[in-house]
């Protein structure tokens, strides 16, 4: 099981991470309490031990933005969190292929019509048909707010989301904590697993018991379907 610790604003908080197994880290670039600058996430990735992917998560469609806070930051991928745009994609994938990880955010809205879930189907249908994005990311979308919400989304209704998507790797994120991700994990069947909000002490600074317990657990519900 893929684990990723979002939301790290911290070099501290980011070795932790790391050091307790985390596969990727992120860094949010969007309008949230635990926003970055490129320039401060930059002393971070220098100075990090071990090789985690580092992704920066994006709420704007803006292509040199995108592009200067990855050279910048020294990020290994970008998360979409803004909306769609395979031009964007195209774009970024012309301009860093094939060195940058793109995963693609689509938002489960938890207030959503049942029609929204063959919505996203379809969504998930035409970006694996691309053949450009690397990963999907299923978050939870509450009000206005398309992320570090955390709340969950309604796992039993994902279930076909999850199983339809075929060879392209889904991510689960949303509401994920180290006391349900056990039960996500064996709801969805995801590739990997995605937090921020549910491993920290408060707003942008991580909790060091709480993410051994949510690396440990996800990766004990991976290896474990039956459990
Ligand atoms: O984390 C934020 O504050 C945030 C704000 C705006 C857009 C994206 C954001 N986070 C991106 C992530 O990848 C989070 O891990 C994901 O949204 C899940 O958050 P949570 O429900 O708090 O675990």
């Amino acid at each position: 099981m893929w684990v990723k610790i979002c939301g790290n604003t911290s070099l501290k908080d980011a070795q932790a991470a790391v050091d307790l197994g985390a596969d990727a880290i992120g860094f949010v670039f969007a309008p949230s309490s635990r926003q970055m600058t490129p320039e401060a996430v930059r002393v971070i990735t220098e100075r990090l031990t071990g090789k985690p992917e580092c992704f920066g998560v994006f709420q704007t469609m803006n292509f040199a933005e995108i592009r200067d806070a990855v050279r910048t930051a020294g990020l290994t991928g970008v998360q979409l969190h803004g909306g769609v745009s395979i031009d964007l994609i195209a774009a970024l994938r012309k301009e860093f292929s094939p060195s940058l990880s793109i995963t693609q955010t689509l938002h489960w809205d938890i207030n959503g019509s049942p029609e929204a879930a063959n919505q996203l189907s379809r969504l998930v249908h035409d970006l694996r048909e691309t053949g450009q994005v690397n990963r999907i990311l299923i978050d939870s979308k509450v009000g206005k707010a398309l992320g570090g919400t955390g709340r969950t989304f309604d796992w039993n209704a994902a279930q076909q989301l999850f199983r339809d998507a075929g060879e392209i790797e889904m991510i689960a994120a949303g509401g994920l904590n180290p006391e349900n991700v056990g039960e996500a994990v064996q709801r969805l069947r995801p590739f990997g697993v995605d937090v921020s909000s549910g491993v920290e002490s408060e707003p942008g600074r991580k909790d060091p018991e709480r993410l051994r317990l949510f690396i440990e657990r996800a990766r004990a519900a991976g290896e474990n379907p039956a459990s």
